[in-house]
């Protein structure tokens, strides 16, 4: 079901300001450094905290609704909070908190008996959900006898089985180990995929019937892959803002500014198109791309990955009045996603290489090098705004309008 979101939290001196809409069936990725305030915000659809100011609307029902303290709705009693209990949310943590007294047969019928199933059908529609994720021959184990993501993917059954309007999953790969990530990211992309699930269900005898609509999911994660692997959009929350919201080849691929690239691991130069070849950056820069450039006089972002940084001892290299290529000196190496990471004094900009090829040069941090890049690698695109402060429209008539941003989802 669709879920429309508007909170304002105050957590000491931390403010969560967010306003963000998730389509039936839609998969919205919740990415941002630690304390960004993304748990706190599926805290509060989950309906565990209370804003301070906000509403929450799933398929047209008002779950939460908070006015402005200040505002005499309050004394009109038009605050209302729908218990987390009585909420159509499934909600998935790291942690799969599975019951260690049942098997996992008992663990995902025990959130459908509490929907007022009958036993030997909540059994029934839990053997096919635990078929589903693919752990059909360990239904009888208690979570004991299961690994870490064997517990996890019957978490995903269970919470998945009472058909909730909306799924919220809390970073739900980050206490598994590489390949169990894997299996469990793998089995999710497979069961979001399916954005018809209700119906499916249904079909499949093993639904409630009770919704035809597939649920609005919201992951958050640290890890990029995730964003690629599940999201249909992403948003970026940096100190309880949403910075950038979009399809996820936009806001990964075209990162709005360096805190975003830098999440997810490009480096972002700012500069101007200054003839129809080249743009030149503040500090002097020039770059080239292999794709057409906007139009001279535009301001853009020249984003390019660390692995295409290419370093050498600077004797080695030709002047670099060339684009694409700048003198530069390193500063520190160090343990890299692919190789080893190399920053440099006074530059943002990242490179990554292969441990043999420093070694082969001898190179360490102090170092003069020539740093440059293949013209393929770059990526040119007009600087993009954040998202930009508008006015909100209020979800709900009865809460007063309260202009603040970011505001809604951009296309
Ligand atoms: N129970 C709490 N009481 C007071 N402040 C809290 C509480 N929980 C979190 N906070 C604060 O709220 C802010 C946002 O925290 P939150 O856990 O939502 O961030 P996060 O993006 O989920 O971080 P992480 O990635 O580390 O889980 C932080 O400044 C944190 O210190």
């Amino acid at each position: 079901m669709m879920v429309d979101v508007d909170l304002l939290v105050h957590r000491g001196p931390f403010t969560l300001d967010v306003s963000v809409s998730v389509a039936p069936g839609e998969t919205l990725a919740l990415l941002g450094p630690n304390g960004s305030g993304k748990s706190t915000m599926l805290a509060a659809i989950a309906g565990l905290l209370t804003p301070d100011r906000g509403t929450i609307v799933v398929g047209g029902k008002v779950l939460t609704q908070v006015a402005d303290a200040s505002d005499a709705s309050d004394a009109l009693g038009r605050n209302s909070q729908v218990p987390a209990h009585r909420r159509r949310i499934g909600l998935l943590g790291q942690d799969p908190l599975l019951f260690p007294h049942l098997s996992a047969l008992e663990n995902v019928a025990f959130g459908l008996r509490s929907q007022g199933i009958t036993a030997s059908l909540a059994r029934a529609r839990a053997r096919q959900w635990i078929e589903d994720v693919g752990l059909a021959s360990f239904a009888d184990r208690r979570p004991a006898e299961l690994s870490g993501g064997q517990q996890q993917r019957i978490a995903i059954a269970r919470v998945l089985a009472t058909e909730p309007d909306v799924l919220l999953f809390d970073e739900p790969m980050a206490a598994l180990d590489v390949q169990n990530a894997s299996l469990v990211r793998t089995l999710l992309r497979e069961r979001l995929a399916d954005r018809h699930a209700a119906r499916h269900a249904t079909a499949a005898g093993r639904g409630t019937g009770r919704s035809s609509v597939a649920p609005a999911t919201i992951v958050v994660t640290h890890n990029v892959v995730d964003a690629l692997v599940l999201a249909d959009r992403v948003a970026i929350l940096d100190r309880g803002r949403i910075i950038d919201i979009g399809v996820v080849a936009r806001v990964l691929g075209q990162p709005a500014n360096l805190f975003a690239a830098t999440l997810v691991g490009l480096n972002l130069i700012e500069g101007i198109v200054e003839t129809p070849e080249l743009v030149r950056t503040p500090d002097g820069r020039r770059f080239s791309s292999e794709n057409q450039l906007p139009p001279v006089g535009t301001e853009v972002s020249v984003v390019f990955p660390p692995s295409a940084v290419t370093v050498s001892r600077e004797a080695s290299m030709p002047a670099p009045a060339m684009p694409n290529s700048w003198r530069a000196t390193l500063e520190l190496l160090e343990p890299g996603a692919n190789g080893i990471r190399l920053t440099f004094c006074d530059d943002t900009v990242a490179a990554e290489a292969p441990p043999t090829e420093l070694l082969a040069q001898r190179l360490s941090a102090g170092d003069a090098v020539t740093a440059s890049i293949d013209p393929a690698a770059v990526t040119v695109y007009p600087r993009r705004p954040a998202v930009p402060e508008v006015p909100k429209v209020p979800e709900v008539p009865k809460v007063p309008a309260v202009p603040k941003g970011p505001g809604k989802d951009l296309p």
